[in-house]
């Protein structure tokens, strides 16, 4: 019994020994089939257009990684070597990227597929910086019914507020000439520029929004331009390694990221110190300003509203970073490019000054000159051209599997416009690279704007700003050369006119600004 019972414990034994790696072995098998299986079938179902190889674990991030040395053109020129429209590029972790590399794939995927690729990614290291890892703000937030209320909420605004000529005209006059004060301190020497137009043309801003005006030499401002100049790249830049390192974010290390998130505090509390002090002088019948317009609709919390009861402060709050955020960084750094632009081509300043005595003389301008004044507006649309920067930071998200070009592309990929792809496309434009404003005049003398011009993208995510941004820009530069003659500095080294890789200000550049008499 005792033998018995021995060789049935050996045999159970051996039969479970055998069996347990067995059975992990089908399990595993089965495991890796299934996930083999599900590749191929998930990569049969889609087709995606040829790109760069890319390294293991990075790919292609440090191809195009700020910092990388890389040009617009370059990216473009590489995407074209696979495609003539759009191209994929990988990056970490094998993640892949649609980059629509021409005005016919950008049309196909943000006008006729607009419903579709108009989400944002949510791997944004953004997500990591913000409370709750939550998105949120305009440009953050993907297209919900939400969003749609909310943008619409701020079109509105801009528009009552910024676009409307009675509110924003006199408010740009004043800091276009306080913008001359500021410069005539530098007596006609080599200077640079962008922390004046930062302070005045953000000075339009904190008016419409706070009632609020600052000075260069106030720390508050120079904290805030400080911030608002180095916002971008920690934040937008999802082609960032760190995102490999996980980890790290939940400590909320990671040097750039931190920098980002103490950056991004900062600026919120500047904010709520506005809105904490608005509160208390509110006056629901006599709104001043639109946080005033903004804090009265929301205390309604009528569910109609387009600022709905799901609307908080923190919304609020993200609504006017943006204001600021590109008033402070892309609308100054454009203008600092047109500036430049003018300063390297004289034969241009003196056909606008030409422009300005026919049509103004030494009055303030007014937006109503526009139509008269043809060339002037033609050489800040031929900067909106060639000062196409930011164009890798912009990704929208797919909502569900998409057709491109007839291409398929699946749910959740980051879809990229390239807006310089377009805009120095030498079919569409003949010399792209030339500065040439009459591009832009037709036979008759007027200005005439073919649909390829898309600075402010196209789509639903269509920049809410343009009105506010092009009004500025015309007030601001014809009341600078009714001033001043601008002449680049003969003691520093040429600055190069073209957009900078992934930076809205251009080279920093220092101008000299002589008076006119
Ligand atoms: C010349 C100056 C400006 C240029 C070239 C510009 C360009 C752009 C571009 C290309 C986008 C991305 C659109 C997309 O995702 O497809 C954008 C978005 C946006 N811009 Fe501007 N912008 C300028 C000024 C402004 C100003 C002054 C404001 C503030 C009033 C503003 C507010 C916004 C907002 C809120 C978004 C996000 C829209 C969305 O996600 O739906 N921009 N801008």
């Amino acid at each position: 019994m005792a033998i018995a019972d021995k060789v049935i414990s050996v045999l159970t034994n051996a039969i479970y020994i055998s069996t347990v790696p067995f059975l992990l072995c089908a399990v595993v098998t089965f495991l890796v089939t299934t996930l083999i299986w599900r590749r191929l079938t998930y990569w049969s179902k889609y087709t995606w257009p040829p790109g760069p190889r890319g390294w293991p674990l990075v790919g292609n991030s440090l191809l195009i990684a700020p910092n990388s040395g890389q040009t617009n053109a370059n990216i473009t020129r590489i995407g074209k070597q696979y495609h003539p429209d759009m191209f994929t590029l990988t990056l970490y972790l094998g993640k892949k990227v649609l980059i629509l590399n021409s005005y016919k794939a950008i049309k196909d995927g943000l006008i006729r597929q607009s419903e579709l690729i108009s989400n944002r990614p949510p791997d944004w290291p953004f997500k990591y910086i913000n409370k709750n890892r939550k998105s949120v703000g305009i440009f953050f937030e993907s297209y919900t019914n939400s969003w749609k209320r909310e943008k619409k909420y701020m079109m509105r605004t801009v528009r009552h507020f910024g676009y409307g000529t009675s509110a924003a005209q006199p408010l740009i006059h004043r800091e276009a000439n306080h913008l001359v004060e500021l410069i005539k301190k530098r007596n006609g020497q080599p200077c640079f520029l962008g922390n004046p137009v930062s302070l005045c043309f953000l000075n339009v801003t904190f008016s419409m929004i706070f009632s609020a005006t600052y000075e260069e030499d106030d720390r508050e401002f120079s904290k805030i331009l400080n911030i608002i100049r180095n916002w971008f790249t920690p934040i937008f830049n999802m082609y960032d390694v760190e995102p490999l390192l996980p980890f790290l974010h939940r400590f909320g290390l990671g040097s750039r990221l931190k920098q980002g998130k103490r950056n991004t505090e900062d600026l919120l509390g500047f904010i709520k110190n506005h809105i904490d002090r608005h509160r208390v002088t509110l006056d629901p019948d006599n709104p001043r300003d639109m946080l005033d317009e903004c804090l009265i609709e929301m205390a309604k919390g009528d569910p109609n509203s387009d600022l709905s009861r799901g609307f908080k402060e923190e919304n609020l709050q993200w609504m006017l970073v943006f204001f600021i955020l590109d008033q402070g960084d892309t609308t100054t750094g454009l203008f600092l490019f047109l500036i430049l632009a003018t300063a390297f081509h004289a034969e241009v300043q003196q056909r606008v000054f030409q422009e300005i005595q026919d049509v103004i003389g030494d009055r303030p301008p007014s937006q109503n000159d526009k139509e008269k004044m043809p060339y002037t507006e033609a050489v800040i649309l031929e900067t909106l051209r060639m000062d196409t920067n930011f164009w890798l930071w912009i990704a929208h998200f797919t909502a569900a599997d998409v057709d491109v070009l007839g291409y398929k592309i699946p749910k959740d990929t980051s879809v990229i416009p390239n807006i310089y792809s377009v805009h120095f496309d030498p079919e569409l434009w003949g010399d792209p690279e030339d500065f040439r404003p009459e591009r832009f005049i037709d036979e008759q003398g007027r200005i005439s704007k073919p649909e390829y011009l898309i600075p402010f993208s196209i789509g639903r995510r269509r920049c809410i700003g343009e009105q506010l941004a092009m009004k500025e820009f015309f007030l601001f530069y014809i009341t600078l050369l009714q001033n001043f003659k601008f002449k680049l500095s003969e003691s520093d080294p040429k600055p190069k006119l073209e957009a900078k890789f992934l930076e809205v200000f251009p080279e920093d550049y220092r101008v000299v600004a002589e008076p006119r008499e």
